[in-house]
């Protein structure tokens, strides 16, 4: 079995190795690092999976995920060159990091593979896009893909169109979030418990996401079978075109991939 070590278990750590766990691969396969004790107690605890120190990390796993933050990421790296074995598949789920700054910095000929994921690996419903660095071959690809695929679906994308994927599909549930925070707000605005306001709104994301999914309808037409003539929906959507909430959206998702980019920048040589 393939020995999975995540470096830096913090929120998209564990949502990568709930995930594993949840979609059957055993605890035993999987070993993690990280800083705080009381973090590495608590996952231990939770996950029954094992805590080690880097070295052993990076020895014992076949493939090595890479997941602090991008500005933690040098003394990560200088703790992990001197260590890590010729051969090994290194992963990288660090936003806006090429993975040429890992190439140039692991033993020449290290494969690796970045992967922008998002957090509803947690509920095996991810998206993540993988794009080979220049020493990972078919197989690699595969490998992630494989990984991956337990816990959601998987694009293969050119590596330049990772920061737009980022501020795409890495942010992207947050965007959502914020909106049904938002619908909420207006809930208890017009007088709706919170409680209720939040089962309305949630089951409605819920069924949009899945007609989106399953339906074979375009969101253009979907939208437009919701919005009646002088009904209520057209109401509502004036006052979101008046307020710019479409440019709104698309200026918010060039600005996330507008700092995956300077994320990247800062660590060029
Ligand atoms: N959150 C998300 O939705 C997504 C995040 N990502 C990417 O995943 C990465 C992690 O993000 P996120 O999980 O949100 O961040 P977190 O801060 O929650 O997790 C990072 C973890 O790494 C730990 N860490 C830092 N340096 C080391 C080290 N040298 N050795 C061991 N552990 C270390 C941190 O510890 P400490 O708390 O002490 O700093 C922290 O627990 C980022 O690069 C981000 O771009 C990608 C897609 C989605
Ligand atoms: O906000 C961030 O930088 C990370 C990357 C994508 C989602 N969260």
């Amino acid at each position: 079995m393939t020995t999975i070590a995540v470096l830096g278990a913090g929120k998209i750590g564990e949502a990568l190795l709930s995930g594993l766990i949840k979609a059957g691969r055993a605890p035993s396969d999987l070993l993690f690092t990280e800083r705080f004790p009381s973090r590495a107690e608590e996952l231990t605890k939770t996950y029954g999976i094992s805590h080690v120190d880097v070295p052993t990390a990076v020895q014992r796993a076949d493939v090595i995920v890479v997941a602090v933050k991008p500005q933690d990421i040098e003394p990560l790296l200088d703790e992990v060159a001197p260590k890590i074995p010729a051969g090994k598949l290194v992963v990288s789920l660090c936003a806006g990091l090429p993975t040429k700054l890992f190439e140039r910095r692991l033993p020449e000929g290290t494969a690796v593979v970045r992967v922008m994921p998002n957090t509803p690996m947690l509920v095996g419903e991810a998206m993540a896009a993988i794009s080979g660095g220049a020493h990972a071959e078919d197989h690699h690809l595969d490998l992630v893909e494989e990984l991956l695929g337990s816990v959601g679906k998987v694009a293969r994308v050119p590596e330049t169109q990772q920061d737009a994927v980022t501020a795409l599909s890495g942010s992207g549930p947050a965007y959502f979030f914020y909106l049904v925070e938002a619908m909420i707000d207006a809930g208890i605005l017009l007088g709706i418990p919170r409680a209720t306001a939040a089962d309305l709104i949630v089951q409605s994301a819920v069924g949009a996401a899945t007609m989106l999914r399953e339906g074979d309808g375009h969101p253009v037409m979907l939208r437009e079978a919701v919005t009646s003539p002088a009904g209520t929906t057209i109401a509502g959507i004036r006052e979101l075109e008046k307020h710019g909430v479409r440019a709104a959206l698309i200026d918010a998702i060039e600005a996330a991939r507008d700092r995956s980019v300077e994320l990247g920048k800062a660590h060029e040589d």
